[in-house]
Formats: C-alpha cells, sequence, structure tokens
C-alpha cells in the first residue's frame, strides 16, 4: 500500500481535511447515545423539563456538527482520490512511454491498458474506502470500546469474546480473496487482448467468416473470469450477512444479561440504551473493517501491477545528458552489428553486418521476408539496441546520443502507416509541432498527396478517424511519408513505405523526394527493385547477413540472390 500512501501524501490539505472531519463526526456519533443516556435517565425518567429540552438542543447541535463533519469528509475523500488517481494515471503514461519495444513485448500491450484504466479505478474505491470508512471505523472501533467499559464492564463479558473470533473469519476471507484477485486481473487482461484483437482485426474475421470462432474465444476468456469473479463476489458478498447475524446475536445476549442487571438495580436503563449503542458502533466499525480489509488483497493485485509498470526501467535509457548537436548531419555507419531480439540469443536476426552513408545518398536494402531489414532500420533511431558492434551517426554512437535530440534527426516511415484521431494537418505536425501551413502544403505536394488532401471538404483540417482508416492504404502512405518530410530530417528511413503506390506516382514521388532530400541521407527498404534501381548502394541482406553490396549494374553481375529477385520482377533490357 506504500504506492497509495505515496500519492495520497501529495494532498495533505486534503487528508487533513478529512482527519478533522472524521473526528467530528466520531465526536457526534457516540455523543448522541450519551445524551439519549442522559435524557432517558435523567429528564424523561425524572421528568425534568428543563434538562430535557438542553439535551435535545444539544443532540440537535450534534446532528448538524455531525452532518458537516460527514460533508466534509466526503468532499475531501473525492478530491483526494480523483486527483490522485489522475496523476498515477499520468505518471503511468509517462513512464509507458518511455519504453522500449523490448518492454511492450514483455508486459503486453492489453495488459498495461488494464492496468491504467482498471488497476487505477481499483485503486481509487479502495482509497474512497480506506478515507471514507477506514480512519472513522479505527477512530469509532477505539472510542466506541472505551465508551463500553466506562459503561459496564460486567456486561462487557459478553462483547470482547465475540472479536477475536470475527477477526480470525476476516483473516481468512482476506487469505483466500488474494490469488482470486489475481486471477480476476489476469483474466481481464486477457478479455482485452482478445477484445483488442478482435475488433482491430475485424474485416479480417469476417472476410475469413471466422466470427464463431472469434466469438468462442471471447466467450472462453470472459467465463474464466465470470467464474473467478463469482467465487471471489461469493466470499464478499456472505460475509456482510454472517457478520450482521453474528452482531445481533451479541445485541441479544447483551439486552438478556443486561435485563437481569436491571432487575437487580446494578444498571439504570438509560446506560444499557447506550451501552447497545455504543456496541452497535464497535460491531459495525469492525465490520467496515473487516469490508475494507477484505477488498485489501485486491487493491494490493492492482498496486502490484501498476507498481510493476513504475519499477520497469527501459531498456533504452533516454539519456538526457547525451549529445544533442554535432557537426555534420547525416553520416551513417554501422560497424560490426548484430543483434538476436531479446530471450532469442541464440538466433541473431542481424549477424556482423557494417555499411555506410553519407549525406545526399541513398542507400536501398533488399532481400526475401524475414531476412532483418526492418529490425536493421529500428536499430537507428534506438528502438531496439545491437547485440554486438555499434551504430554511428555523424561519428557518434548513437547509445552516446540525447535519446530525443537523436531521433529529432531521422524521418522515419514505418512499414505499416500509422496516423492518429484528428485532422490531417494534426498528423502531419507528428513531424514538426509548429510547422507553418506552408510546410505542411509542402510536404504534401513532394509526397503526392496534395491532390487528394485539397479534394477533402475541410482539406488539412479534414478529421481522420481512429488509424486514419477513412484514407486509403496508398493515401495513408503519403501522409506518413509528408510527416517525415515536413521535419527535414538529417536522415530518412523508408521502410518498404512505397508498397502501396501504384508505379506512376510511385516515380512521381521519388523525383520529387530526390530534390527534397538532396543533402539528407536516405535508406530505403522496399521489395520493389524498380523502387531501388537508382540507389547509390544496394545491400542485399540474407538471413541477417549482408550477402553483397553494390549498384544495381554491379549486384546483377555479382549477386545471384539480387539477380534472381530482380529478373523476378524487371524486364529483359532492364536487366541487361
Ligand atoms: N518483435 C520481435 N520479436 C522477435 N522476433 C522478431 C520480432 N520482429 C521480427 N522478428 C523476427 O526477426 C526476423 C526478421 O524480421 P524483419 O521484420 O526484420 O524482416 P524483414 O526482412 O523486414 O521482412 P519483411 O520483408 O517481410 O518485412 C524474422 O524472423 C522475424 O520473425
Amino acid at each position: 500500500m506504500g504506492l497509495i500512501w505515496k500519492y495520497i501524501k501529495r494532498y495533505k490539505k486534503f487528508l487533513l481535511l478529512n482527519i478533522v472531519g472524521s473526528f467530528g463526526f466520531i465526536f457526534v456519533e457516540l455523543g448522541l447515545p450519551t445524551m439519549l443516556a442522559r435524557l432517558i435517565n435523567g429528564a424523561i425518567a425524572g421528568i425534568d423539563r428543563d434538562l430535557f429540552i438542553n439535551t435535545i438542543l444539544i443532540m440537535l447541535a450534534f446532528t448538524v456538527v455531525g452532518f458537516i463533519g460527514r460533508g466534509v469528509v466526503s468532499y475531501a475523500t473525492s478530491q483526494l482520490t480523483t486527483k490522485m488517481v489522475a496523476e498515477m494515471r499520468n505518471d503511468m503514461y509517462h513512464v509507458i512511454q518511455t519504453f522500449s519495444h523490448e518492454e511492450f513485448d514483455r508486459l503486453g500491450v492489453s495488459s498495461l491498458v488494464t492496468r491504467v484504466t482498471n488497476d487505477a479505478f481499483v485503486l481509487m474505491q479502495f482509497s474512497q474506502m480506506i478515507l471514507r470508512m477506514g480512519l472513522t471505523t479505527v477512530l469509532m472501533m477505539f472510542s466506541s470500546f472505551y465508551m463500553i467499559f466506562q459503561t459496564s464492564k460486567s456486561l462487557s463479558a459478553v462483547l470482547i469474546p465475540a472479536f477475536p473470533v470475527l477477526l480470525g473469519a476476516v483473516l481468512i476471507i482476506g487469505k483466500k480473496s488474494r490469488p482470486l484477485s489475481e486471477a480476476q486481473q489476469s483474466n481481464l487482461d486477457n478479455i482485452n487482448l482478445i477484445l483488442r484483437e478482435a475488433l482491430s482485426g475485424l474485416r479480417v474475421i469476417r472476410a475469413f467468416v471466422r466470427e464463431k470462432f472469434q466469438m468462442k474465444r471471447f466467450a472462453i476468456v470472459n467465463e474464466a473470469y465470470s467464474t473467478v469473479s463469482k467465487k471471489l463476489f461469493y466470499l464478499m458478498a456472505w460475509t456482510q450477512p454472517v457478520f450482521s447475524h453474528v452482531i445481533n446475536w451479541i445485541i441479544i445476549g447483551i439486552i438478556w444479561f443486561g435485563a437481569s442487571q436491571l432487575e437487580a438495580g446494578s444498571l439504570q436503563i438509560g446506560n444499557l440504551v447506550a451501552y447497545i449503542e455504543y456496541s452497535f458502533h464497535a460491531l459495525f466499525s469492525f465490520l467496515n473493517f473487516a469490508i475494507v480489509f477484505m477488498m485489501y488483497p485486491r487493491a494490493a493485485v492492482s498496486a502490484s501491477r501498476i507498481q510493476e509498470v513504475f519499477d520497469t526501467e527501459s531498456s533504452i535509457s533516454p539519456n538526457e545528458d547525451g549529445i544533442v548537436e554535432t557537426k555534420t548531419h547525416g553520416y551513417l555507419r554501422f560497424e560490426n552489428v548484430s543483434f538476436s531480439y531479446p530471450g532469442n540469443h541464440d538466433t541473431p536476426v542481424i549477424d556482423n553486418v557494417s555499411f555506410s552513408a553519407e549525406p545526399g545518398q541513398t542507400i536501398a536494402f533488399i532481400g526475401s521476408t524475414g531476412s532483418g531489414k526492418s529490425t536493421l532500420l529500428q536499430l537507428i533511431p534506438r528502438f531496439y539496441d545491437t547485440t554486438e558492434g555499434r551504430v554511428l551517426i555523424d561519428g557518434h554512437d548513437v547509445r552516446e546520443y540525447n535519446l530525443e535530440a537523436l531521433r529529432q534527426k531521422i524521418g522515419y516511415i514505418p512499414q505499416k502507416s500509422l496516423l492518429f484521431t484528428g485532422t490531417i494537418a494534426d498528423n502531419l505536425r507528428y513531424g514538426k509541432w509548429d510547422a507553418s501551413e506552408n510546410e505542411l502544403i509542402d510536404a504534401s505536394d513532394i509526397s503526392q498527396a496534395k491532390d487528394f488532401i485539397l479534394k477533402k471538404s475541410e482539406r488539412f483540417e479534414e478529421v481522420l478517424s481512429e488509424g486514419g482508416s477513412n484514407l486509403s492504404g496508398g493515401q495513408k502512405q503519403r501522409l506518413s511519408i509528408a510527416r517525415a518530410v515536413v521535419r527535414k530530417p538529417d536522415i530518412y528511413i523508408f521502410d518498404d513505405s512505397f508498397s502501396a503506390l501504384d508505379y506512376a506516382t510511385d516515380v512521381r514521388l521519388r523525383s520529387r523526394l530526390k530534390q527534397e532530400t538532396g543533402q539528407s541521407t536516405v535508406i530505403i527498404v522496399a521489395q520493389r527493385v524498380s523502387t531501388i534501381l537508382h540507389a547509390d548502394k544496394i545491400i542485399v541482406l540474407d538471413e541477417g547477413k549482408k550477402v553483397a553490396e553494390g549498384t544495381h549494374e554491379e549486384l546483377l553481375r555479382t549477386s545471384q540472390i539480387y539477380y534472381d529477385i530482380a529478373s523476378s520482377q524487371l524486364r529483359e533490357e532492364e536487366l541487361a
């Protein structure tokens, strides 16, 4: 619960308000029975009119103070818990943003979503319970015990033995509910995972008529969640009636023994009434304490899942004090680079690759699918770090750079175009947040996106739906190219980013890009040989190894793999 306390203590003002309100409330709740006893023993029994009116007035004042105390507790609690969870979510978002792909692979995107949404919500509910009931409950319990002993020690012999029994029951329930809570949260992760997959892959599911299969997958994880939840809720649901039942038995016992003491004249009727009130308070405070205690394992599970996010250090350090400025711009070198994905150290995906590129040059990578082309590109902006060897930009190892400054040098166009909810202009400004309208027009003109943007009714202010789903594949690709162009980076990385374009657009776009990227370094991965034909250098990858390097003409003569790829795509005369 250190996590909750860490956040709660940031709001000392509201915490103090909560404590003051709780004290006020307790004072009133226990003051009222005392006044009641005075009323019954003195005012009603002795028909003392003045005492009667005074006591009634004091009781009214107590009621008002109690009402204000409750109000203050509720206000402070709502303020504190909502602010605390909002801040916790922001902090988690901030930490998650620093994760490298390795941490995303390990924790899982769906699980991260559940942690930020549901787990944080569980902590908010639990903190509300603690702040609303926790303090008042403990204060009430101790104060009630004090009043109980003050009023009648002999009657307490009936009450006290019940507490160890109740406490034992609470501990057993708490122990049983922890594994159920853990299973419940991990089943919720699974629901999220299946749902995300099903919704994002809706078209494929429909095209292959796999709705029933997906429905079954969903039903299985949903059933697993509800089975565990049922067990947990049964456990919780039985607690309250059983406790209330035990409490009623105790009260009946108190009345039984109290009546005989009344008869013997050793107890006054008003004191017996107050005693029963105090006992109710003590027992129900204990019941509330039990409820908070039983919620604890669930909250502890959520807290540990959130804490795991905070404790996860990104394997890619942001290196805030790293290099920001360089003398040159766009020099790229791979020195004996090898890379294996985390957990797969025996099988390098990139195996001892070296090459260099200079400003103004276009370097292209080609190779069969799975040969490691995209992986190699991801080492440049440090989505992953090399396992062996170095990647150098402008003479410095990429790990020496301030991560933000390093990525500012790069315009990355991913294989799968990714756009965000918002306008076209918003999306382009991901490349350069303060880009002027003219810069956006220029970039979209170069990337051959201007024409279709201008045909939209709102032009650059046209709103894109989630993932840009209201655009065609080629339009999305052109926008993601424009987003990189607007940045005017030192190094462009095109990861098979022309695949969705028709031949004519591809040619126009590359010719405009050639003018634009004049002094930048361009790294291209392409499946189409025609896209990389004029590259200054083409590197052929095979199973992560560099097997050939040269111009198109040179490779046609020296590399069988390249010749095979080229001959499957080009006409005879182009191969000559
Ligand atoms: N996140 C990952 N974790 C583990 N292995 C991965 C991961 N991403 C890719 N791989 C593996 O690395 C190898 C190279 O993949 P990569 O995507 O770099 O190939 P590629 O040459 O770009 O292929 P394509 O032309 O099909 O895009 C493949 O065997 C792939 O299964």
